[in-house]
C-alpha cells in the first residue's frame, strides 16, 4: 500500500472509531442500564463497525510498530518450505504477525532451540507453532516426530484443523488426534508424523498403550502452556510426558498469559529457553473495548441480556458463566424467551461438545453460552461480543485475571474489533472487576459506579 493510501487507511480507521463514539458510549453505560435505547443503538453501531473494513484494519495494524500484528518481514523471509508457504497463502495470510516473525526464526534455527513465548490472544501463536512443527518433520520417516498437547478436546481438534489446512500442500505429512474417543487397536504403531491431543490421552499413548515412541519425538509443544503447568492434573501428565522425551527434543511453550509463578516454573522445566514475554500493559488488546453494566440480581442480568440480544446477534457472541448450572439455567431461560442459543459445558460428551462448536463456527447459532471450558484458544472469527455473565474467579473466589484475558480474547481476533461486557451484580463482583482493572491498569476504561 502506498504511503498516501496508508495515511488514508489510518484516517478511516480513526473516523470509524469516532463514529462509534467511545466517550459517549462510556457515559451511556455508566449512567444507564442496558435497556436504555441509546446504549442499544450504540452497541449496534459498534458491532456493525466490527464487520467492516477488517482488511484495512489488519493492514494498518501490521504496519504499526506498536501493534502485536506488526511485521517487517514477509513469510518468504521466514525460510518456510515452499509447500508450507503455499499453505499459508491459501489460508489468506499475507504477512506474519509479530509473534510469527519473532518466534519462527528461533523455532527453525539449527540446532533446535527451546522457546517460552507469550503473545496476546488471537495474534497467530497457533499458526506459528504449527508452522514450526510442519517444518521440522521429516516426511520420509513414518513415525511420530512432533507432539502437541492442548488443554481441551475442542482446542486439540481446532489446532488439528490448522495443521491440516497449513499442511494441505504437504500431503506426505500426516496427523493423528490423541483425544478421548479416538480408539486405536492395541499394538498399533503410529505412522503419522504429528500427534495432537489432550494430556491424558497423549500420556496413555506414549506410556501405557505405546502407540508412540516418545524417544523419537523431536518437537514438543505445550499450547496454553500456563494452564498446562498450573493445573494439577495437566501438570502431572505434561511433566510425565516430558520426562519420556529425549534431551535433544525441542520444547515450545505458548500462551497469551503467564502468571509470574507459572513463568518461573516454566523456566525451570525448559532447559536454556529463548523467551518472548509481554509487559503487563501490553497483554490486553486495544481493539477490544471493555464495559461493565450494573444489575441487581441474576434475573436482572438475564433481563439486560434479553434487551441487547438483537444487537449481539448481528454477529456472534459468547456468554461466560461461572458454573455449569448457571450456564444451563441461562441457556434454558434464553430459549424459553424464544432465542436460539447453543450451550457448551464440561459435563457434555466430547462428541456433543465438538458438534456444538462446529454449529457455532458455521454460524448456525449466533450465541454460545458456556463456562471456562471455552475460555481459551477457541477461534471463531465472527465473535464480536463477549459477555461475562459472571466475572471470572478462581476456586478460592479471587479474581482470575488470566481467564478474564482469555475470555475476552475470544473476540478481537487478528485485528478485528471486539466488545466485552461485564455484568456486575454485587459488591463482590464489583471488587473483582476493580481488581481486574487494576491488574491490567489502563485497559478497562470504565470508572467505578456508585453502588
Ligand atoms: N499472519 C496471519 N495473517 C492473517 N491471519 C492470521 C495470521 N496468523 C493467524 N491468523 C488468523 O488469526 C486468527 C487467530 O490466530 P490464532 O488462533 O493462531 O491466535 P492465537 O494467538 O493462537 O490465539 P489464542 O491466544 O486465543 O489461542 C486465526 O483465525 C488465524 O487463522
Amino acid at each position: 500500500m502506498a504511503s498516501d493510501s496508508w495515511a488514508q487507511a489510518v484516517d478511516e480507521q480513526e473516523a470509524a472509531a469516532e463514529s462509534v463514539g467511545l466517550d459517549l458510549k462510556q457515559d451511556n453505560f455508566r449512567n444507564n442500564s442496558l435497556n436504555d435505547k441509546a446504549a442499544q443503538s450504540l452497541l449496534n453501531k459498534l458491532i456493525r463497525s466490527n464487520l467492516v473494513n477488517t482488511t484495512n484494519q489488519v493492514e494498518v495494524l501490521q504496519r504499526d510498530p506498536t501493534s502485536p500484528l506488526y511485521s517487517v518481514k514477509s513469510f518468504e523471509e521466514l525460510r518456510l518450505k515452499p509447500q508450507l508457504l503455499q499453505g499459508v497463502y491459501a489460508m489468506g495470510f499475507n504477512r506474519p504477525s509479530k509473534i510469527q516473525e519473532t518466534a519462527l526464526p528461533m523455532m527453525l534455527a539449527e540446532p533446535p532451540q527451546n522457546l517460552i513465548a507469550q503473545s496476546q490472544s488471537g495474534t497467530g501463536k497457533t499458526a506459528a507453532f504449527v508452522l514450526a512443527m510442519l517444518s521440522h518433520v521429516d516426511p520420509e520417516n513414518k513415525w511420530p516426530q512432533c507432539l502437541c498437547v492442548s488443554p481441551t478436546y475442542e482446542l486439540a481438534l481446532q489446532t488439528g484443523k490448522v495443521i491440516e489446512q497449513m499442511g494441505k500442500f504437504y500431503p506426505e505429512v500426516q496427523l493423528v488426534y490423541a483425544i478421548r474417543g479416538n480408539k486405536l487397536e492395541r499394538g498399533t504403531k503410529l505412522q503419522e508424523q504429528i500427534v495432537i491431543g489432550t494430556p491424558g490421552t497423549v500420556l496413555d499413548w506414549c506410556q501405557k498403550l505405546k502407540f508412540i515412541d516418545p524417544r523419537k519425538i523431536k518437537v514438543f509443544v505445550l499450547d496454553e502452556a500456563d494452564v498446562m503447568i498450573a493445573t494439577q492434573g495437566h501438570q502431572d501428565q505434561s511433566i510425565r510426558i516430558q520426562r519420556m522425551l529425549p534431551k535433544t527434543c525441542q520444547m515450545l511453550l505458548f500462551s497469551a498469559t503467564f502468571e509470574d509463578t507459572v513463568w518461573n516454573f516454566a523456566k525451570r522445566i525448559v532447559p536454556d529457553p529463548n523467551i518472548i514475554k509481554l509487559k503487563r500493559e501490553e497483554e490486553t488488546l486495544d481493539t477490544i473495548k471493555q464495559y461493565y453494566v450494573i444489575c441487581n440480581s441474576k434475573e436482572e442480568k438475564f433481563q439486560a441480556l434479553c434487551n441487547i440480544y438483537g444487537a449481539i446477534t448481528i454477529a456472534q457472541a459468547m456468554i461466560f458463566c461461572h458454573t455449569r448450572k448457571t450456564a444451563g439455567w441461562l441457556a434454558g431461560e434464553l430459549s424459553r424467551e424464544g432465542h436460539q442459543v447453543a450451550l457448551l459445558s464440561g459435563e457434555m460428551q466430547v462428541e456433543q461438545r465438538a458438534a456444538v462448536i462446529e454449529r457455532f463456527r458455521d454460524g448456525k447459532e449466533k450465541v454460545l453460552v458456556t463456562t471456562n471450558v471455552c475460555a481459551r484458544g477457541i477461534d471463531v472469527e465472527q465473535v464480536s461480543v463477549v459477555i461475562n455473565f459472571d466475572l471470572p474467579v478462581d476456586k478460592d473466589g479471587n479474581p482470575d485475571n488470566e481467564t478474564y484475558l482469555h475470555r475476552i480474547g475470544r473476540t478481537g481476533r487478528f485485528g478485528k474489533r471486539g466488545l466485552a461486557i461485564n455484568m456486575v451484580d454485587s459488591r463482590f463482583s464489583m471488587n473483582i472487576l476493580n481488581h481486574i482493572e487494576e491488574h491490567f491498569s489502563k485497559f478497562i476504561k470504565i470508572k467505578q459506579m456508585t453502588f
